[in-house]
This record gives C-alpha cells, sequence and structure tokens, in this order.
C-alpha cells in the first residue's frame, strides 16, 4: 500500500491553486468539476502518485470558509535550505507564521506557513530531501 494524497476542503479553488503553485511551488496536476453533486477538485504535488503523495483540494460549490475546529494540525514538506524556502515563500506573498527554528525540545529545524484557509504547512530542513535552496528548483 502507498499514501496517495490528503484532502483538505478550500472556500476558493482558485486561491488555493495559486498558493499552492505560485507560493509553495507545487504542479497543478489535474482538476475534476462534478457538477451533479456540485463540486470541483485539484491536485496538486511535486510529483504524482505513486512517487510523490499528493494534495486533493476540495471545492463545494457556495461554500467559501469552513470551520477549522481544533483537530487539524498541518501537513508537512521537506525543505534541502528551510531559510532559502522561507524567504522564497515570503518573497511570493505567502505568510510564515513560525520562523525556521529547531523543533521544542529537539534538534529537528522547522517553520510553518499558513494557506489562505489557514491550513498549516510544515516546512522539515532535511538535507537529503534532494530539492536544493528555495522552491522551484
Ligand atoms: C477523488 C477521491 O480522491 C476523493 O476523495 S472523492 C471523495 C468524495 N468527495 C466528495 O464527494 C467531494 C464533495 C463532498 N461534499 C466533500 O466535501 O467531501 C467523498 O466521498 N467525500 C466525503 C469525505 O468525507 O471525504
Ligand atoms: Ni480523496
Amino acid at each position: 500500500m502507498r499514501f496517495l494524497h490528503t484532502m483538505l476542503r478550500v472556500g476558493n479553488l482558485e486561491r488555493s491553486i495559486d498558493f499552492y503553485t505560485k507560493v509553495l511551488g507545487m504542479k497543478l496536476l489535474r482538476t475534476s468539476d462534478n457538477p451533479e453533486y456540485k463540486y470541483k477538485l485539484a491536485f496538486l504535488g511535486y510529483g504524482s502518485n505513486p512517487e510523490h503523495a499528493e494534495l486533493e483540494l476540495t471545492y463545494n460549490y457556495g461554500t467559501d470558509s469552513y470551520d477549522m475546529g481544533t483537530a487539524y494540525g498541518h501537513i508537512a514538506i521537506s525543505a534541502e535550505d528551510i531559510y532559502a524556502t522561507c524567504d522564497a515563500v515570503r518573497a511570493a506573498g505567502g505568510n510564515i507564521t513560525r520562523e525556521p527554528g529547531p523543533v521544542k525540545g529537539g534538534s529537528t529545524v522547522i517553520a510553518f506557513v499558513t494557506d489562505p484557509d489557514g491550513y498549516k504547512i510544515e516546512f522539515i530542513q532535511r538535507k537529503d530531501d534532494g530539492v536544493p535552496g528555495g522552491l522551484n528548483n
């Protein structure tokens, strides 16, 4: 078995596609529209299944926001140079909500950015990430 995707419900699909492509450097892999059940899907990632897990964004017609609740934590993305990545995210208009630094009680260097709906995304410094520097390499 493989981990295929994580699905997030979003209030504006185009806004979210812009964020995940222009700010986080993902590729828009495919979209679909389901007028019968009144929803659209967009799949994004740094590659496609099965090599890469994907992000599935769901837009329900007419629903422009969701109660985020307290259960959701984050999705995590690796970064070979987390400082350059955060600079690139800021330069692209992203909101870094937690500056890069060691995780509490540990040595792993992490940072957080928030997406347009308020979902938190964690960057984790990983030298073996294979994506040097910023985002669009
Ligand atoms: C394509 C595959 O990856 C899916 O996740 S389709 C799952 C399906 N999604 C929907 O019906 C989208 C609209 C729905 N109103 C919603 O917001 O989920 C589904 O079964 N969704 C139910 C769920 O709990 O995910
Ligand atoms: Ni799904």
